[in-house]
């Protein structure tokens, strides 16, 4: 099939590689001139495990081209998906700016008959008005039909998790459609979720609230956990086992990051107060995410009160293992409200590098830590759990040891001179 991908962020690119790699025709295309040249010379500029792998393979056998040309690659393709951004205005109300234009490039190329698919995580009631909006700008409703597809992959295990989801989601206003995206999703095993297109954005905005539901809950306990001193872990395995509770998603930590959880919690804020609702849970879940980071400096600032004029390693920038992504990375807020402290800050992270003067980052992980005071792990990459202890504290000047994600084992590094400080974690 003849699908072009719009948008070659974390989703497009991996739809497109992925949708390539089962057989189809795609054109991905991003009005990022500099990108797409990128991807034309076999540079993948963002890291995904496989992902380059699997783009090089198929702009090879010519299965996966890239364009910046949207108006064209949407007239010659009858299936387009729509990947573009969805961030949240600075007052928290969705940006669907790139969304619109992309309809406003369809209106103007749409010449014959296109099976428009919305991939952009999207507030409740957005489907519905792309089909208005198309309508009113003089497209004759016979020539397209929407679909509400939202993506569930996490980025890390992007293409792992759109190769073997737990679910196909799709929204539609005619059932005939259903066996057209089946088409295209032939060779994934998993069960499909048919609703309608508002239905399908509720699951979307309703799997991530409670997914930080989860996290904000955990780190809640964490901070009670502490104060009576328990292992929060002990805790959440227990309740974890549980089935009606289920034991993922339980990680207590510095909160959630990432370019999905804090924006669409803020989405569904906005939708809801839209009709006048209250979502009072979902801001005490953001509320808990927000004040995550303090719970970590108040510890910081009880074991050393004045911070001012020392220096600090952080270990992970990215929100997350497995990615370079570092949007709304909970490290990135933790340095920044460090600096604000008067302390000067060393960076490791394996595949992130800063450029930022007030930061100096490394490449190597025990010249990050030289003459540190303390050193925070606030990322959970697993090679942070590798590391010779004993190395990394004769390199230090202090020997504070703040781990923001309890990934360490408190009794390996205290046996290697470090004073370990954790949440929920003793
Ligand atoms: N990142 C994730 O893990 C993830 C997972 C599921 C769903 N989502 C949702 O998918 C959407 C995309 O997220 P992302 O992280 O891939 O975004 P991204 O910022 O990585 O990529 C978006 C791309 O769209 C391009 N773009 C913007 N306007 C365009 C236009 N008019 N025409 C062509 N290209 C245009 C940008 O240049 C950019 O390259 C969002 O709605 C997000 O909420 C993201
Ligand atoms: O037990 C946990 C699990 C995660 N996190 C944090 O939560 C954030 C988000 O993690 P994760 O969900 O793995 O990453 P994302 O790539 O942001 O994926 C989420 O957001 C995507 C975009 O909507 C969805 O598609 C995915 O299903 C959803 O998991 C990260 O900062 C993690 O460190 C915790 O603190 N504790």
């Amino acid at each position: 099939m003849n699908i072009c991908v719009i948008g070659a962020g974390y989703v497009g690119l991996t739809t497109a590689a992925v949708l390539s790699d089962l057989g189809h025709h795609v054109t991905c295309v991003d009005i990022n001139h500099n990108r797409i040249d990128m991807l034309k010379n076999g540079v993948v500029p963002i890291f995904e495990p496989g992902l380059k792998e699997m783009i090089i393979k198929n702009t090879s056998n010519n299965h996966l081209t890239f364009s910046t040309d949207v108006k064209v690659s949407i007239a010659e393709n009858p299936f387009i998906f729509i990947t573009v951004g969805t961030p949240s205005s600075g007052d928290g109300i969705p940006n669907l700016s790139f969304v619109h234009s992309v309809i406003d490039d369809i209106a103007t190329s749409i010449t014959s008959y296109k099976i428009i698919i919305v991939k952009s995580t999207v507030p409740p009631g957005t489907n519905e008005e792309i089909v208005n909006m198309l309508i009113e700008k003089g497209v004759d409703p016979t020539l397209f039909d929407i679909v509400s597809n939202p993506e569930f992959l996490r980025e890390g295990s992007a293409v792992k998790d759109m190769l073997e989801p737990d679910k196909i989601v799709i929204g539609v206003k005619k059932p005939e459609l259903i066996q057209l995206i089946q088409k295209i999703y032939k060779e994934i095993n998993a069960p499909y979720i048919v609703t309608n297109l508002t239905g399908a954005e509720m699951i979307k905005y309703a799997a991530n609230a409670f997914l930080a539901t989860k996290i904000s809950f955990i780190n809640e306990i964490a901070r009670v956990c502490d104060a009576y001193n328990v292992n929060v872990k002990d805790v959440a395995f227990g309740i974890g086992l549980d089935p009606r509770i289920g034991p993922l998603f339980l990680q207590a930590g510095m909160g959630y990051g990432g370019s999905c959880f804090p924006k669409d919690l803020q989405g569904l804020t906005y939708a809801a107060k839209k009709k006048n609702l209250n979502p009072e849970l979902i801001s005490s879940v953001q509320k808990v995410n927000e004040t995550q980071i303090d719970v970590y400096v108040n510890k910081l600032k009880t074991a050393v009160p004045s911070l001012e004029g020392k220096k600090i390693t952080v270990w992970g920038l990215s929100f997350k293992p497995g990615t370079d992504d570092i949007r709304h990375s909970a490290s990135i807020r933790l340095i920044e409200r460090l600096l604000e402290e008067g302390v000067s800050i060393n960076t490791y992270d394996p595949v992130v590098q800063l450029k930022k003067p007030e930061i100096k980052c490394y490449q190597n992980i025990y010249e990050s830590v030289k003459q540190s005071y303390i050193l925070i792990i606030a990322t959970e990459w697993a090679e942070f759990n590798q590391v010779n202890w004993k190395k990394v504290k004769n390199e230090m000047e202090g020997n504070i040891l703040l781990d923001g994600r309890n990934i360490i084992d408190p009794k390996t590094v205290q046996q290697a001179g470090f004073h370990y400080l954790g949440v929920g974690q003793h």
